[in-house]
This record gives structure tokens, sequence and C-alpha cells, in this order.
């Protein structure tokens, strides 16, 4: 069996003196989709901006701990953050393309920027590939030139995911990319989640539980900070270990 992509050890995390991750430890198994589901303020997204290191562009935070991946600590002072962030690529609540680029330029910047490609040739089938996964392919094919600007909801964050996809990602960080989007755009990003994990694995931040049993092998729930429990979803969900995940999964906290 492939080992864990990433392990999580007593990671603790402050914002000025206010301690939001207390003491976190799991492990994200390789080519699964990974759910951290929890009420408003329990510290999921603070804890998934810490996976990659994005949370080092928030002054105010600090981190304790340790986040191995692929067993490198990211928090090594070795280790380069912008390294980090390009191989565990994010996706975020509001979708995000640059809405005056093309459909295709908002796809090509990071592979241009990071000199991924030779030529041209290269460019464009790196486009295609993203936007294939990502699902949008067959809608832009004939307009890879308009601006993002003119796709839906449920388009742009397709976008969104098929840019970081570009960038050839070894995990994918998502914080609750589906909040913003109605029913049937929800439903599309869920079954490319499925389908993306077996070259991808995948953390995703919910607050929805039927958005976690959905689509993830292994469901995480933190509460005020604390990580009360970790296992297979279908575990979780039919035999939860704790009063508390059982009160949350039927709504009563
Ligand atoms: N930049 C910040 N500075 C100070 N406190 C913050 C900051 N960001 C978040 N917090 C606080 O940290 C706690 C955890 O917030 P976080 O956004 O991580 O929770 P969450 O579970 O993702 O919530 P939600 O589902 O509402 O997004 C909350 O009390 C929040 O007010």
């Amino acid at each position: 069996m492939a080992g864990p992509v990433l392990r999580v050890e007593n990671l603790n995390i402050w914002y000025s003196e206010k301690h939001v991750v207390k003491n976190v430890s799991f492990e994200v198994p390789d080519r699964s989709v990974f759910a951290l589901m929890g009420p408003s303020g329990s510290g999921k997204s603070t804890l998934l901006r810490a996976l990659n290191r994005i949370i080092d562009l928030y002054e105010e935070a600090r981190v304790e701990g340790h986040v191995y991946f692929d067993g490198i600590d990211i928090y090594a002072p070795d280790v380069d953050p912008t390294w980090v962030r390009r191989r565990i690529g994010m996706v975020f609540q509001h979708p995000n393309p640059f809405p005056h680029l093309s459909i295709y330029d908002n796809v090509a910047i990071g592979p241009r920027l990071n000199r991924m490609v030779k030529n041209k040739k290269e460019l464009d089938e790196l486009v295609r590939w993203a936007l294939e996964k990502a699902f949008l392919w067959d809608e832009v094919k004939d307009r890879l030139h308009v601006p993002a600007a003119k796709l839906s909801g449920g388009q742009k964050q397709r976008l969104s995911i098929a840019r970081a996809l570009a960038l050839k990602p070894r995990l994918l960080l998502m914080d609750e990319p589906t909040a913003n989007l109605d029913p049937v755009a929800t439903e599309k990003i869920e079954e490319l989640v499925i389908s993306l994990k077996k070259e991808i694995p995948i953390i995703i931040v919910t607050h929805n539980p039927q958005q976690a049993a959905r689509i993830s092998d292994y469901t995480a729930f933190l509460y005020m900070g604390e990580l009360v429990e970790v296992g297979p979803t279908s575990r979780v969900f039919t035999e939860p270990r704790s009063k508390l995940t059982e009160r949350y999964l039927l709504r009563q906290i």
C-alpha cells in the first residue's frame, strides 16, 4: 500500500493570542478524497491553509508542529514555501479566475511563469489536458480566447480548478469549492473531485456533512479547533466514536 501523501503531527495554530487549531494529528492516504468537516469557526480553513503554507501570508498567524508531505517536513527551515505551494495546489470558495484574461490564458499563466513548457504546442496540450480534467473542455473548446468573466459561476470554479491542475500538483486542497454554487454546478464539481482522486489526492473543506458523505473516502471532524474524530467516511457516518460527532451529524450542534 502507498504511504500517506500527508501526515500532520501535533499541529497548533494561533492568530495573535487566539488558539484556533489545537494539537491536531492525522494522515491523508494517497489516491483518496479526505474531507475536513465541522461547524463555522471550527478552524477548517485555517488548518487547510497550513497544509500548503498559504498561512505564511497571514502576518498574525503562528504555526507549531509538523506537516510531512511525501515525508518532507514542509515547515523545515530549508524548505521553500513557494515550492510547497506549487506542489500542493489550492482552490478557494470564491472562484478566482482573472476576469479579463482569456479562458486559455487563465490556465496557461502558471505553466508559463514556471517555465513548465518548451513551446506553444506543449502549452496547448497542457491547457487542453487541464481543462479536460476539470470537466470544462467540451464547454469552452470553441471559445478559448474569450474573457473568463463570460463564464457561469460553476464554469469559473472549474476554470479555477483547471488553473490549479495546470501546475501538475501532487495534492489539491479545496476550501468549500461549492459554497456559492447551485445544486447542478455542485454536482459537477463533486463528480470531478471523485474522478481526480486516482491521480491527485484531494483534501476538501466542507460544512456540509452530506457532501463529505457523498464524495470522501476519509472524514475528519473538527470542533472548536480540536480534531474530534477521523476515519473512513463510512465508519464515521455509521458508527461515530464520539458523542460530539453524532450530535453534529444529527444537526444538534
Ligand atoms: N485572519 C484571522 N485573524 C484572526 N482570527 C481569524 C482569522 N481567520 C480566522 N480567524 C478566527 O479563527 C477561527 C477559525 O476560523 P476558520 O475560518 O479557520 O474556521 P472555519 O471552520 O473554516 O469556519 P467557516 O466554515 O465559517 O469558514 C474563528 O474563530 C475565526 O474567527
